[in-house]
């Protein structure tokens, strides 16, 4: 694999910011009064579909005004501003990749678009960053989707800018190419870049990023370190799935321990409430074991991220 390394300065100014936010699309309120900066490394915009990501990655990009407060770029309104547009790439989620190009084609196109003195130089750079050099002649039509994605990406940094947002990147990959995207991202990052993706999957969040911005249903839920908020998220009653061989007898024997709030019987098991993971998962084993109970399944079953979200907004 060929490491392309960039000599670029590194911009300081590469600050997105939203101060006191809303966008609504007639009566449907997008996003409502959020504040949050975003500064150079890579960023994680997490929230569950309909949240308000896409909007909020368009407003910073300039391409929807806010209805209501201030969205800058290094300090400049994002909205319709053709200076913050030289210093920002957006890599959006619909791939409307014209598949009768090469990815050459396609990336030249971009830096021609951008007005770059030297498009054909820019567009050799940004295809070397994504790692594309051997296939940039094939028609996109026949690319892999990571190669898909990773072209688009080329042709959103191909003006070489500080910030760049990718709406939803990892959708339809498979783990190899993602983890070449996560590294992708990474490098341009150590470069000095500001990088926010959107994603709905926590568990993609937590690999590339510690710092997050979670949003819910239009509003902030949560900012900052990744494992922070998992820590918030111990508190919370946990609600597990238990099967066994004697499911009417492990109700009742799980009814008396002081760590479980509640026990339900239902078709697929036993609806457990615990109040403390750890002190429970102990617990139960030996519980099933002293009385001769067998579990065939423990599966703790509000670990979705739409649990974790609804958590975070009642806290
Ligand atoms: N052009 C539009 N007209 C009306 N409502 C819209 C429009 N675009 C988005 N919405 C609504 O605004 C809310 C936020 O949508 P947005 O696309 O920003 O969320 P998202 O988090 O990016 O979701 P997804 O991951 O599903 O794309 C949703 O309720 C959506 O239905």
């Amino acid at each position: 694999m060929t490491t392309v390394v960039v000599d670029r300065k590194v911009n300081t100014e590469s600050t997105v910011e939203l101060t006191g936010v809303s966008h609504w699309y007639g009566n449907v309120v997008a996003v409502n009064d959020v504040t949050l900066t975003i500064g150079p490394g890579v960023t994680g915009l997490l929230g569950p579909n309909g949240a308000g990501k896409t909007t909020v990655l368009h407003m910073m990009a300039g391409f929807l005004p806010p209805s209501q407060g201030t969205v800058t770029v290094g300090g400049q309104s994002a909205w319709r501003n053709p200076d913050v547009y030289r210093d920002l790439g957006l890599v959006t989620e619909r791939e409307s990749v014209p598949g009768y190009l090469t990815a050459w084609e396609f990336v030249l196109a971009s830096a021609k678009l951008h007005g770059l003195p030297n498009p054909a130089a820019a567009a050799e750079r940004a295809i070397g960053i994504v790692e594309m050099q051997d296939a940039k002649d094939r028609r996109i039509s026949t690319y892999s989707k990571g190669m898909r994605q990773r072209s688009r990406v080329a042709a959103a940094l191909v003006h070489d800018p500080s910030v760049l947002l990718l709406d939803e990147p990892f959708n339809g990959m498979d783990p190899r190419q993602r983890m070449h995207m996560m590294d992708l991202l990474h490098r341009m990052a150590d470069e000095g870049r500001t990088i926010l993706f959107s994603s709905h999957i926590l568990e993609e969040v937590e690999q590339l990023s510690g710092t997050v911005q979670v949003i819910v249903a239009g509003r902030l839920a949560a900012s900052g370190d990744y494992r922070h908020i998992r820590r918030l998220m111990t508190n919370r009653p946990h609600v597990f799935m238990i099967q066994s061989s004697d499911n009417r007898v492990l109700a009742t024997l799980l009814m008396g321990l002081e760590s479980v709030s509640g026990v339900e019987l239902e078709p697929a098991g036993l609806q457990v409430r615990a109040n403390d993971y750890g002190t429970f998962t102990r617990t139960l084993s030996k519980v099933a074991r002293d009385k001769g109970i067998r579990l065939t399944a423990v599966l703790p079953s509000d670990e979705s991220l739409e649990n974790v979200f609804s958590y975070l907004v009642a806290s």
